[in-house]
Protein backbone atom coordinates (compact mmCIF):
# COMPACT_ATOMS: atom_id res chain seq x y z
CA UNK A 1 0.00 0.00 0.00
CA UNK A 2 2.71 2.40 0.53
CA UNK A 3 4.47 0.80 -2.80
CA UNK A 4 4.31 3.06 -5.65
CA UNK A 5 4.72 1.19 -8.66
CA UNK A 6 5.83 2.64 -12.31
CA UNK A 7 3.93 2.37 -14.98
CA UNK A 8 4.86 0.49 -17.39
CA UNK A 9 6.10 -1.84 -14.93
CA UNK A 10 9.77 -1.73 -16.17
CA UNK A 11 11.77 -4.76 -17.46
CA UNK A 12 13.65 -6.89 -15.06
CA UNK A 13 15.85 -8.15 -18.44
CA UNK A 14 15.85 -5.78 -20.72
CA UNK A 15 17.43 -8.42 -23.26
CA UNK A 16 15.13 -10.94 -22.95
CA UNK A 17 12.67 -11.74 -25.91
CA UNK A 18 9.17 -9.73 -25.14
CA UNK A 19 5.87 -10.50 -26.93
CA UNK A 20 3.80 -7.65 -26.10
CA UNK A 21 0.38 -9.09 -24.78
CA UNK A 22 -3.51 -7.21 -23.87
CA UNK A 23 -5.46 -8.45 -21.52
CA UNK A 24 -8.96 -8.56 -21.39
CA UNK A 25 -11.89 -9.45 -19.24
CA UNK A 26 -13.16 -13.26 -20.33
CA UNK A 27 -16.54 -11.75 -19.08
CA UNK A 28 -17.90 -8.92 -16.96
CA UNK A 29 -18.04 -11.08 -13.74
CA UNK A 30 -15.64 -13.75 -14.40
CA UNK A 31 -12.29 -12.45 -12.84
CA UNK A 32 -10.51 -14.23 -15.82
CA UNK A 33 -8.68 -12.91 -17.97
CA UNK A 34 -7.36 -13.45 -21.43
CA UNK A 35 -4.66 -12.60 -23.59
CA UNK A 36 -4.95 -11.09 -27.29
CA UNK A 37 -1.59 -10.23 -29.46
CA UNK A 38 -2.12 -7.74 -32.06
CA UNK A 39 0.43 -9.54 -34.53
CA UNK A 40 0.47 -12.80 -35.95
CA UNK A 41 2.06 -15.34 -33.44
CA UNK A 42 1.85 -16.19 -30.10
CA UNK A 43 3.05 -14.43 -27.01
CA UNK A 44 3.34 -14.93 -23.29
CA UNK A 45 2.51 -13.04 -20.34
CA UNK A 46 5.67 -13.68 -17.95
CA UNK A 47 5.68 -12.34 -14.22
CA UNK A 48 8.72 -10.02 -14.32
CA UNK A 49 8.03 -8.98 -18.47
CA UNK A 50 4.99 -7.68 -17.56
CA UNK A 51 5.33 -4.80 -19.94
CA UNK A 52 1.91 -3.83 -21.03
CA UNK A 53 2.13 -0.60 -22.97
CA UNK A 54 -1.67 -0.11 -23.26
CA UNK A 55 -3.32 -2.84 -21.69
CA UNK A 56 -6.50 -3.30 -22.91
CA UNK A 57 -7.66 -4.06 -19.16
CA UNK A 58 -10.80 -2.63 -18.24
CA UNK A 59 -9.48 -0.65 -15.28
CA UNK A 60 -5.59 -0.17 -14.61
CA UNK A 61 -6.74 0.02 -10.83
CA UNK A 62 -7.17 -3.23 -11.53
CA UNK A 63 -3.64 -4.43 -12.60
CA UNK A 64 -1.91 -1.93 -10.32
CA UNK A 65 -3.66 -3.44 -7.51
CA UNK A 66 -2.24 -6.90 -8.66
CA UNK A 67 1.04 -5.48 -9.01
CA UNK A 68 0.66 -4.00 -5.41
CA UNK A 69 -0.13 -7.66 -4.01
CA UNK A 70 2.98 -8.77 -5.63
CA UNK A 71 5.12 -6.23 -3.88
CA UNK A 72 3.68 -7.31 -0.75
CA UNK A 73 4.49 -10.57 -0.77
CA UNK A 74 7.67 -9.91 -1.93
CA UNK A 75 8.66 -7.50 0.71
CA UNK A 76 7.12 -10.82 2.77
CA UNK A 77 9.57 -12.56 2.17
CA UNK A 78 12.69 -10.13 2.20
CA UNK A 79 11.32 -9.96 5.95
CA UNK A 80 11.41 -14.03 6.22
CA UNK A 81 14.81 -13.87 5.18
CA UNK A 82 16.26 -12.00 7.98
CA UNK A 83 17.90 -14.91 10.38
CA UNK A 84 16.76 -15.92 13.12
CA UNK A 85 13.30 -14.82 12.08
CA UNK A 86 10.65 -16.43 14.04
CA UNK A 87 7.60 -16.04 11.32
CA UNK A 88 9.80 -17.78 8.94
CA UNK A 89 9.37 -21.31 10.59
CA UNK A 90 5.79 -20.22 10.81
CA UNK A 91 5.55 -19.48 7.06
CA UNK A 92 6.92 -22.94 5.98
CA UNK A 93 5.06 -25.00 8.25
CA UNK A 94 2.25 -22.93 6.39
CA UNK A 95 3.45 -23.72 2.74
CA UNK A 96 3.72 -27.20 4.01
CA UNK A 97 0.16 -27.41 4.66
CA UNK A 98 -1.08 -25.38 1.54
CA UNK A 99 0.82 -28.12 -0.01
CA UNK A 100 -0.70 -31.35 1.77
CA UNK A 101 -4.04 -29.60 1.09
CA UNK A 102 -3.45 -29.32 -2.60
CA UNK A 103 -3.64 -33.04 -2.64
CA UNK A 104 -7.52 -33.24 -3.01
CA UNK A 105 -9.78 -36.80 -3.57
CA UNK A 106 -11.68 -36.41 -6.90
CA UNK A 107 -13.93 -40.10 -7.73
CA UNK A 108 -11.59 -41.66 -5.42
CA UNK A 109 -8.34 -41.03 -6.68
CA UNK A 110 -6.00 -38.59 -5.40
CA UNK A 111 -4.78 -35.85 -7.56
CA UNK A 112 -2.13 -32.73 -7.14
CA UNK A 113 -3.93 -29.46 -7.90
CA UNK A 114 -1.72 -27.48 -9.95
CA UNK A 115 -1.55 -23.77 -10.77
CA UNK A 116 -2.62 -23.12 -14.17
CA UNK A 117 -2.73 -20.19 -16.14
CA UNK A 118 -4.87 -20.35 -19.70
CA UNK A 119 -3.49 -18.61 -22.64
CA UNK A 120 -6.04 -18.08 -25.52
CA UNK A 121 -4.33 -16.19 -28.38
CA UNK A 122 -6.69 -14.53 -31.21
CA UNK A 123 -5.11 -14.32 -34.09
CA UNK A 124 -5.86 -12.24 -37.01
CA UNK A 125 -7.00 -15.00 -39.36
CA UNK A 126 -8.88 -16.37 -36.50
CA UNK A 127 -11.90 -14.05 -36.44
CA UNK A 128 -14.52 -16.05 -38.46
CA UNK A 129 -13.67 -19.10 -36.13
CA UNK A 130 -17.21 -20.42 -35.32
CA UNK A 131 -16.66 -20.93 -31.34
CA UNK A 132 -14.75 -18.10 -30.81
CA UNK A 133 -11.91 -17.47 -28.37
CA UNK A 134 -13.81 -16.45 -25.25
CA UNK A 135 -16.12 -19.73 -25.51
CA UNK A 136 -13.24 -21.79 -26.26
CA UNK A 137 -11.16 -20.45 -23.40
CA UNK A 138 -14.58 -21.58 -21.11
CA UNK A 139 -14.30 -24.66 -22.23
CA UNK A 140 -10.29 -24.95 -21.99
CA UNK A 141 -11.34 -24.03 -18.31
CA UNK A 142 -13.51 -26.44 -17.66
CA UNK A 143 -10.80 -29.17 -19.27
CA UNK A 144 -8.76 -27.70 -17.31
CA UNK A 145 -10.62 -28.65 -14.35
CA UNK A 146 -11.38 -32.04 -15.26
CA UNK A 147 -7.83 -32.90 -15.44
CA UNK A 148 -7.55 -32.02 -11.81
CA UNK A 149 -5.81 -28.78 -12.42
CA UNK A 150 -6.87 -25.87 -10.79
CA UNK A 151 -7.46 -22.73 -13.04
CA UNK A 152 -5.78 -20.15 -11.68
CA UNK A 153 -7.04 -16.39 -12.41
CA UNK A 154 -4.62 -14.47 -14.14
CA UNK A 155 -3.90 -12.82 -10.40
CA UNK A 156 -2.17 -15.54 -9.31
CA UNK A 157 -0.17 -16.04 -12.75
CA UNK A 158 0.62 -12.56 -12.28
CA UNK A 159 2.12 -13.74 -8.43
CA UNK A 160 4.66 -15.98 -10.51
CA UNK A 161 5.47 -18.36 -8.33
CA UNK A 162 1.93 -19.90 -8.07
CA UNK A 163 2.17 -20.86 -11.79
CA UNK A 164 3.40 -24.30 -12.40
CA UNK A 165 1.74 -24.70 -15.88
CA UNK A 166 0.73 -22.46 -18.70
CA UNK A 167 -2.20 -23.75 -20.93
CA UNK A 168 -2.58 -22.88 -24.60
CA UNK A 169 -5.81 -23.13 -26.41
CA UNK A 170 -4.48 -24.02 -29.60
CA UNK A 171 -2.48 -27.28 -30.76
CA UNK A 172 1.23 -26.32 -31.08
CA UNK A 173 1.84 -28.07 -34.03
CA UNK A 174 5.43 -29.71 -33.38
CA UNK A 175 7.93 -30.28 -36.33
CA UNK A 176 8.25 -26.99 -37.40
CA UNK A 177 11.28 -25.16 -36.72
CA UNK A 178 8.89 -22.30 -35.57
CA UNK A 179 7.62 -24.64 -32.73
CA UNK A 180 11.02 -25.42 -31.51
CA UNK A 181 11.25 -21.26 -31.58
CA UNK A 182 8.13 -20.39 -29.47
CA UNK A 183 8.96 -23.53 -26.84
CA UNK A 184 12.09 -22.39 -26.10
CA UNK A 185 11.02 -18.53 -26.08
CA UNK A 186 8.07 -19.98 -24.07
CA UNK A 187 10.58 -21.30 -21.56
CA UNK A 188 12.55 -18.73 -21.60
CA UNK A 189 10.22 -16.14 -20.41
CA UNK A 190 8.84 -18.75 -17.80
CA UNK A 191 12.04 -19.88 -16.76
CA UNK A 192 12.30 -22.30 -13.82
CA UNK A 193 10.10 -25.31 -14.06
CA UNK A 194 6.93 -23.71 -15.84
CA UNK A 195 4.95 -27.09 -17.49
CA UNK A 196 4.01 -25.10 -20.90
CA UNK A 197 1.09 -27.18 -22.62
CA UNK A 198 -1.63 -26.73 -24.99
CA UNK A 199 -5.20 -28.31 -25.78
CA UNK A 200 -4.17 -31.77 -27.14
CA UNK A 201 -2.11 -32.45 -24.70
CA UNK A 202 -4.49 -31.37 -21.86
CA UNK A 203 -7.10 -33.26 -23.56
CA UNK A 204 -4.75 -36.24 -23.97
CA UNK A 205 -3.83 -35.72 -20.01
CA UNK A 206 -7.83 -36.14 -19.28
CA UNK A 207 -8.11 -39.20 -21.14
CA UNK A 208 -4.62 -40.38 -19.63
CA UNK A 209 -6.05 -40.49 -16.23
CA UNK A 210 -8.98 -42.69 -17.36
CA UNK A 211 -8.70 -44.92 -20.61
CA UNK A 212 -5.64 -46.72 -21.33
CA UNK A 213 -6.31 -48.03 -24.58
CA UNK A 214 -5.77 -43.82 -25.56
CA UNK A 215 -2.26 -43.50 -23.82
CA UNK A 216 -1.16 -44.62 -27.37
CA UNK A 217 -2.03 -41.26 -28.84
CA UNK A 218 -0.32 -40.02 -26.22
CA UNK A 219 2.80 -41.54 -26.48
CA UNK A 220 2.49 -40.76 -30.07
CA UNK A 221 1.76 -37.33 -29.63
CA UNK A 222 4.86 -37.09 -27.53
CA UNK A 223 7.80 -38.62 -29.51
CA UNK A 224 8.30 -35.48 -32.19
CA UNK A 225 8.19 -33.23 -28.83
CA UNK A 226 11.00 -34.91 -27.14
CA UNK A 227 13.86 -32.85 -28.40
CA UNK A 228 12.45 -30.38 -26.63
CA UNK A 229 12.41 -31.95 -23.68
CA UNK A 230 16.30 -32.62 -23.62
CA UNK A 231 17.41 -28.91 -24.80
CA UNK A 232 18.26 -28.13 -21.31
CA UNK A 233 20.72 -31.08 -20.44
CA UNK A 234 22.72 -29.50 -23.94
CA UNK A 235 22.65 -26.10 -21.98
CA UNK A 236 23.60 -26.95 -18.73
CA UNK A 237 26.31 -29.14 -20.02
CA UNK A 238 27.18 -25.91 -22.31
CA UNK A 239 28.39 -27.45 -25.16
CA UNK A 240 31.23 -29.23 -23.34
CA UNK A 241 29.87 -32.44 -23.42
CA UNK A 242 26.85 -31.71 -26.60
CA UNK A 243 25.94 -35.44 -27.78
CA UNK A 244 24.57 -35.90 -23.65
CA UNK A 245 20.92 -34.52 -24.52
CA UNK A 246 21.10 -36.08 -27.50
CA UNK A 247 21.73 -39.65 -26.21
CA UNK A 248 19.00 -39.08 -23.57
CA UNK A 249 16.23 -38.48 -26.59
CA UNK A 250 17.45 -41.64 -28.32
CA UNK A 251 17.14 -43.37 -25.29
CA UNK A 252 13.50 -42.19 -24.60
CA UNK A 253 12.38 -42.76 -27.98
CA UNK A 254 13.22 -45.96 -27.66
CA UNK A 255 11.25 -46.48 -24.78
CA UNK A 256 8.54 -44.66 -26.03
CA UNK A 257 9.03 -46.91 -29.42
CA UNK A 258 8.62 -50.06 -27.01
CA UNK A 259 6.20 -49.12 -25.02
CA UNK A 260 3.78 -47.49 -28.06
CA UNK A 261 4.51 -51.06 -29.65
CA UNK A 262 3.03 -53.02 -26.51
CA UNK A 263 0.11 -50.62 -26.05
CA UNK A 264 -0.36 -51.49 -29.99
CA UNK A 265 -1.34 -54.75 -29.13
CA UNK A 266 -3.06 -54.25 -26.09
CA UNK A 267 -5.57 -52.20 -28.27
CA UNK A 268 -5.67 -54.98 -30.97
CA UNK A 269 -6.90 -57.36 -28.10
CA UNK A 270 -9.48 -54.99 -26.45
CA UNK A 271 -10.57 -54.32 -30.07
CA UNK A 272 -11.00 -58.25 -30.57
CA UNK A 273 -12.84 -58.61 -27.14
CA UNK A 274 -15.13 -56.00 -28.05
CA UNK A 275 -16.02 -57.59 -31.39
CA UNK A 276 -16.20 -60.89 -30.05
CA UNK A 277 -19.11 -59.28 -27.27
CA UNK A 278 -20.74 -57.13 -30.20
CA UNK A 279 -20.96 -60.46 -32.24
CA UNK A 280 -22.57 -61.87 -29.20
CA UNK A 281 -24.37 -59.78 -28.85
CA UNK A 282 -26.10 -59.64 -32.46
CA UNK A 283 -27.05 -63.03 -32.11
CA UNK A 284 -29.91 -61.27 -30.19
CA UNK A 285 -32.07 -59.73 -32.27
CA UNK A 286 -32.47 -56.43 -30.05
CA UNK A 287 -31.50 -52.90 -32.34
CA UNK A 288 -28.79 -50.85 -30.69
CA UNK A 289 -29.33 -47.25 -30.01
CA UNK A 290 -26.52 -45.10 -29.81
CA UNK A 291 -26.52 -42.02 -28.00
CA UNK A 292 -23.57 -39.40 -29.47
CA UNK A 293 -23.51 -35.51 -28.91
CA UNK A 294 -20.84 -33.04 -27.98
CA UNK A 295 -19.21 -33.78 -24.30
CA UNK A 296 -21.74 -32.39 -21.71
CA UNK A 297 -24.62 -32.52 -23.22
CA UNK A 298 -26.18 -34.96 -20.91
CA UNK A 299 -25.73 -38.53 -23.30
CA UNK A 300 -25.14 -40.45 -19.76
CA UNK A 301 -28.09 -38.46 -17.76
CA UNK A 302 -30.34 -39.52 -20.88
CA UNK A 303 -28.59 -43.10 -20.42
CA UNK A 304 -29.37 -43.22 -16.61
CA UNK A 305 -32.88 -41.87 -16.71
CA UNK A 306 -34.08 -44.41 -19.44
CA UNK A 307 -32.21 -47.61 -17.85
CA UNK A 308 -31.43 -46.95 -14.19
CA UNK A 309 -28.13 -47.40 -14.71
CA UNK A 310 -25.59 -45.31 -12.78
CA UNK A 311 -22.88 -44.62 -15.74
CA UNK A 312 -21.27 -41.62 -14.32
CA UNK A 313 -22.99 -38.21 -15.07
CA UNK A 314 -21.26 -35.35 -13.82
CA UNK A 315 -20.81 -31.19 -15.30
CA UNK A 316 -17.26 -31.99 -16.33
CA UNK A 317 -15.48 -32.44 -19.66
CA UNK A 318 -15.15 -36.32 -21.07
CA UNK A 319 -16.93 -38.06 -17.99
CA UNK A 320 -17.14 -40.95 -20.18
CA UNK A 321 -14.53 -42.29 -21.60
CA UNK A 322 -15.84 -45.87 -22.71
CA UNK A 323 -18.89 -46.67 -24.50
CA UNK A 324 -21.69 -48.67 -21.96
CA UNK A 325 -24.35 -50.19 -23.23
CA UNK A 326 -27.63 -50.42 -21.07
CA UNK A 327 -30.84 -52.43 -22.52
CA UNK A 328 -34.76 -50.32 -22.30
CA UNK A 329 -37.03 -51.84 -21.27
CA UNK A 330 -40.38 -49.58 -22.17
CA UNK A 331 -43.86 -49.95 -20.38
CA UNK A 332 -45.31 -51.61 -23.20
CA UNK A 333 -42.58 -54.46 -23.52
CA UNK A 334 -40.56 -53.46 -26.24
CA UNK A 335 -36.85 -53.31 -25.96
CA UNK A 336 -33.59 -51.51 -27.65
CA UNK A 337 -30.01 -51.54 -26.57
CA UNK A 338 -28.39 -47.95 -25.76
CA UNK A 339 -25.22 -47.16 -26.04
CA UNK A 340 -23.66 -44.05 -24.30
CA UNK A 341 -20.16 -42.71 -26.10
CA UNK A 342 -17.20 -40.34 -25.88
CA UNK A 343 -18.42 -36.99 -25.99
CA UNK A 344 -17.61 -35.02 -29.18
CA UNK A 345 -15.28 -31.98 -28.67
CA UNK A 346 -14.67 -29.07 -30.82
CA UNK A 347 -10.53 -29.12 -32.16
CA UNK A 348 -10.63 -32.48 -31.71
CA UNK A 349 -6.76 -32.63 -31.77
CA UNK A 350 -5.47 -34.94 -34.51
CA UNK A 351 -4.14 -37.82 -33.01
CA UNK A 352 -7.28 -38.38 -30.59
CA UNK A 353 -9.26 -38.57 -33.70
CA UNK A 354 -8.05 -42.47 -34.03
CA UNK A 355 -8.20 -42.82 -30.13
CA UNK A 356 -11.99 -41.83 -31.18
CA UNK A 357 -12.39 -43.86 -33.71
CA UNK A 358 -11.59 -47.13 -31.66
CA UNK A 359 -13.93 -45.92 -28.77
CA UNK A 360 -16.61 -44.74 -31.50
CA UNK A 361 -16.41 -48.23 -33.44
CA UNK A 362 -19.62 -49.42 -31.46
CA UNK A 363 -21.87 -46.93 -32.92
CA UNK A 364 -20.94 -48.25 -36.36
CA UNK A 365 -23.04 -51.16 -35.83
CA UNK A 366 -26.08 -49.49 -34.08
CA UNK A 367 -29.39 -49.48 -36.07
CA UNK A 368 -29.97 -45.49 -34.78
CA UNK A 369 -27.62 -42.73 -33.55
CA UNK A 370 -29.70 -40.52 -31.35
CA UNK A 371 -27.54 -36.78 -31.43
CA UNK A 372 -28.34 -35.71 -28.35
CA UNK A 373 -27.65 -31.39 -27.72
CA UNK A 374 -27.57 -29.13 -24.95
CA UNK A 375 -29.77 -27.05 -26.20
CA UNK A 376 -29.33 -24.11 -23.40
CA UNK A 377 -25.82 -23.74 -24.49
CA UNK A 378 -25.49 -20.60 -26.17
CA UNK A 379 -23.11 -22.40 -28.85
CA UNK A 380 -25.48 -25.23 -29.39
CA UNK A 381 -25.64 -24.44 -33.00
CA UNK A 382 -21.64 -24.81 -33.22
CA UNK A 383 -21.59 -27.88 -31.50
CA UNK A 384 -23.84 -29.60 -33.24
CA UNK A 385 -21.94 -28.57 -36.53
CA UNK A 386 -18.80 -30.13 -34.54
CA UNK A 387 -20.68 -33.45 -33.81
CA UNK A 388 -21.61 -33.45 -37.71
CA UNK A 389 -18.24 -33.28 -38.72
CA UNK A 390 -16.61 -36.01 -36.97
CA UNK A 391 -20.00 -38.22 -38.02
CA UNK A 392 -18.89 -38.04 -41.47
CA UNK A 393 -15.45 -38.69 -40.38
CA UNK A 394 -16.72 -42.08 -39.19
CA UNK A 395 -18.84 -42.75 -42.41
CA UNK A 396 -21.77 -43.45 -40.68
CA UNK A 397 -24.08 -41.67 -42.91
CA UNK A 398 -25.67 -44.75 -43.93
CA UNK A 399 -27.25 -44.96 -40.35
CA UNK A 400 -30.52 -43.43 -39.34
CA UNK A 401 -30.38 -40.21 -37.00
CA UNK A 402 -32.66 -38.85 -34.10
CA UNK A 403 -31.93 -35.60 -32.97
CA UNK A 404 -32.85 -34.67 -28.93
CA UNK A 405 -32.79 -31.14 -27.71
CA UNK A 406 -31.48 -31.90 -23.86
CA UNK A 407 -32.01 -29.21 -21.01
CA UNK A 408 -35.15 -27.83 -22.44
CA UNK A 409 -35.53 -26.85 -18.09
CA UNK A 410 -32.77 -24.80 -18.17
CA UNK A 411 -34.09 -22.65 -21.57
CA UNK A 412 -35.47 -19.44 -20.69
CA UNK A 413 -38.47 -19.83 -23.07
CA UNK A 414 -39.34 -23.92 -23.27
CA UNK A 415 -42.16 -23.40 -24.96
CA UNK A 416 -41.06 -21.58 -27.96
CA UNK A 417 -38.18 -23.70 -28.07
CA UNK A 418 -41.27 -26.93 -28.67
CA UNK A 419 -42.61 -24.93 -31.34
CA UNK A 420 -39.22 -24.59 -33.20
CA UNK A 421 -38.91 -28.29 -32.76
CA UNK A 422 -42.22 -29.28 -34.01
CA UNK A 423 -41.53 -26.90 -36.80
CA UNK A 424 -39.03 -29.00 -38.10
CA UNK A 425 -40.29 -32.09 -37.63
CA UNK A 426 -37.48 -34.02 -36.62
CA UNK A 427 -36.83 -33.29 -33.33
CA UNK A 428 -37.66 -34.55 -29.57
CA UNK A 429 -37.36 -31.83 -26.98
CA UNK A 430 -36.35 -33.88 -23.68
CA UNK A 431 -34.98 -33.13 -20.24
CA UNK A 432 -32.91 -36.27 -19.28
CA UNK A 433 -32.32 -34.50 -15.46
CA UNK A 434 -36.23 -34.55 -14.59
CA UNK A 435 -37.68 -37.10 -17.31
CA UNK A 436 -40.18 -34.83 -19.32
CA UNK A 437 -40.61 -36.38 -23.04
CA UNK A 438 -38.97 -39.36 -22.53
CA UNK A 439 -42.05 -40.98 -23.43
CA UNK A 440 -42.09 -39.33 -26.82
CA UNK A 441 -38.27 -39.99 -26.77
CA UNK A 442 -38.81 -43.57 -26.57
CA UNK A 443 -41.79 -43.75 -29.13
CA UNK A 444 -39.58 -41.81 -31.95
CA UNK A 445 -37.00 -44.06 -30.98
CA UNK A 446 -39.75 -47.27 -31.81
CA UNK A 447 -40.61 -45.02 -34.89
CA UNK A 448 -37.23 -44.71 -36.32
CA UNK A 449 -35.70 -48.31 -35.70
CA UNK A 450 -39.25 -49.82 -38.08
CA UNK A 451 -37.34 -47.43 -40.47
CA UNK A 452 -34.55 -49.73 -40.38
CA UNK A 453 -36.23 -52.46 -40.28
CA UNK A 454 -38.26 -55.21 -42.79
CA UNK A 455 -42.25 -56.33 -42.88
CA UNK A 456 -42.48 -59.75 -42.53
CA UNK A 457 -45.68 -62.00 -42.19
CA UNK A 458 -44.49 -64.88 -40.71
CA UNK A 459 -46.91 -68.25 -39.75
CA UNK A 460 -45.48 -68.90 -35.92
CA UNK A 461 -46.29 -72.81 -34.83
CA UNK A 462 -47.91 -72.87 -31.26
CA UNK A 463 -44.73 -74.49 -29.90
CA UNK A 464 -43.04 -71.60 -30.65
CA UNK A 465 -44.07 -69.29 -28.54
CA UNK A 466 -40.64 -67.99 -27.39
CA UNK A 467 -40.25 -66.83 -30.77
CA UNK A 468 -43.97 -64.54 -30.87
CA UNK A 469 -42.90 -63.27 -27.77
CA UNK A 470 -39.01 -61.92 -29.16
CA UNK A 471 -41.19 -60.56 -32.65
CA UNK A 472 -43.17 -58.86 -29.81
CA UNK A 473 -40.33 -57.58 -28.08
CA UNK A 474 -38.05 -56.29 -30.75
CA UNK A 475 -40.41 -55.77 -33.34
CA UNK A 476 -43.74 -53.53 -34.25
CA UNK A 477 -46.20 -55.76 -34.40
CA UNK A 478 -49.83 -54.89 -36.66
CA UNK A 479 -51.89 -58.12 -36.30
CA UNK A 480 -51.61 -61.05 -34.97
CA UNK A 481 -54.17 -64.08 -35.57
CA UNK A 482 -54.61 -67.27 -34.50
CA UNK A 483 -55.14 -69.91 -36.51
CA UNK A 484 -54.98 -73.69 -36.72
CA UNK A 485 -51.46 -73.97 -37.81
CA UNK A 486 -49.86 -71.44 -35.08
CA UNK A 487 -49.94 -67.17 -35.32
CA UNK A 488 -49.97 -65.55 -38.25
CA UNK A 489 -48.50 -62.11 -37.25
CA UNK A 490 -47.72 -59.11 -39.31
CA UNK A 491 -45.12 -56.49 -38.40
CA UNK A 492 -42.13 -54.94 -38.99
CA UNK A 493 -38.83 -56.90 -37.21
CA UNK A 494 -34.98 -56.09 -37.19
CA UNK A 495 -33.42 -57.91 -40.45
CA UNK A 496 -31.82 -60.32 -38.31
CA UNK A 497 -34.66 -61.63 -37.01
CA UNK A 498 -36.17 -61.39 -39.84
CA UNK A 499 -33.37 -63.88 -41.35
CA UNK A 500 -34.73 -66.32 -38.33
CA UNK A 501 -38.05 -66.16 -39.47
CA UNK A 502 -37.69 -67.13 -42.77
CA UNK A 503 -38.92 -70.60 -42.89
CA UNK A 504 -42.18 -69.07 -41.12
CA UNK A 505 -42.43 -66.36 -43.75
CA UNK A 506 -42.69 -69.34 -47.03
CA UNK A 507 -45.26 -71.42 -44.36
CA UNK A 508 -47.16 -68.08 -44.44
CA UNK A 509 -47.23 -67.42 -48.24
CA UNK A 510 -48.50 -70.68 -49.18
N1 LIG B 1 -30.60 -28.79 -16.33
C1 LIG B 1 -30.30 -29.93 -16.92
N2 LIG B 1 -29.08 -30.46 -16.76
C2 LIG B 1 -28.80 -31.62 -17.38
C3 LIG B 1 -29.75 -32.29 -18.18
N3 LIG B 1 -29.17 -33.40 -18.67
C4 LIG B 1 -27.92 -33.43 -18.20
N4 LIG B 1 -27.68 -32.36 -17.41
C5 LIG B 1 -26.44 -32.05 -16.71
O1 LIG B 1 -25.41 -31.85 -17.65
C6 LIG B 1 -24.18 -32.34 -17.14
C7 LIG B 1 -23.55 -33.29 -18.13
O2 LIG B 1 -24.30 -34.47 -18.21
P1 LIG B 1 -23.67 -35.85 -18.72
O3 LIG B 1 -24.81 -36.80 -18.82
O4 LIG B 1 -22.50 -36.24 -17.92
O5 LIG B 1 -23.17 -35.42 -20.17
P2 LIG B 1 -22.48 -36.33 -21.30
O6 LIG B 1 -23.07 -35.94 -22.60
O7 LIG B 1 -22.56 -37.77 -20.92
O8 LIG B 1 -20.99 -35.81 -21.22
P3 LIG B 1 -19.64 -36.58 -21.67
O9 LIG B 1 -19.63 -37.92 -21.02
O10 LIG B 1 -18.59 -35.66 -21.21
O11 LIG B 1 -19.67 -36.66 -23.15
C8 LIG B 1 -24.50 -32.97 -15.80
O12 LIG B 1 -24.22 -32.04 -14.79
C9 LIG B 1 -25.98 -33.22 -15.86
O13 LIG B 1 -26.57 -33.20 -14.60
C10 LIG B 1 -31.06 -31.70 -18.32
O14 LIG B 1 -31.95 -32.19 -18.99
N5 LIG B 1 -31.25 -30.53 -17.67
MG1 LIG C 1 -21.12 -39.10 -20.53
Amino acid sequence: SEFSLPWPPPLTNPNRQNFPIFLRKDSINSPRFFARVPQQGSGVVSPEDLSLPNPAVETKEEVLRVFDEVAEEEGAKSEDKAPGSSTRAKKKTEEEDEFDNRFKLRNGREVFEEKAYLVGVERKGDIEYAFGIEESLKELGQLADTAGLMVAEIKSAIHALGVETVIFDDELSAGKCNLNRQLRNLEKCFGGDVRVCDRTALILDIFNQRAATVALAQMEYQLPRLTKMWTHLERQAGGQVKGMGEKQIEVDKRILRTQIGVLKKELDSVRKHRKQYRNRRTSVPVPVVSLVGYTNAGKSTLLNQLTGANVLAEDRLFATLDPTTRRVQMKNGKEFLLTDTVGFIQKLPTTLVAAFRATLEEITESSLLVHVVDISHPLAEQQIDAVDKVLLELDVSSIPKLMVWNKVDKVADPEKLKLDAEKRGDIVCVSALNGEGLLEFCNAVQERLKDSMVWVEALIPFEKGELLSTVHQVGMVERTEYTENGTLVKAHVPLRFARLLTPMRQLSIT
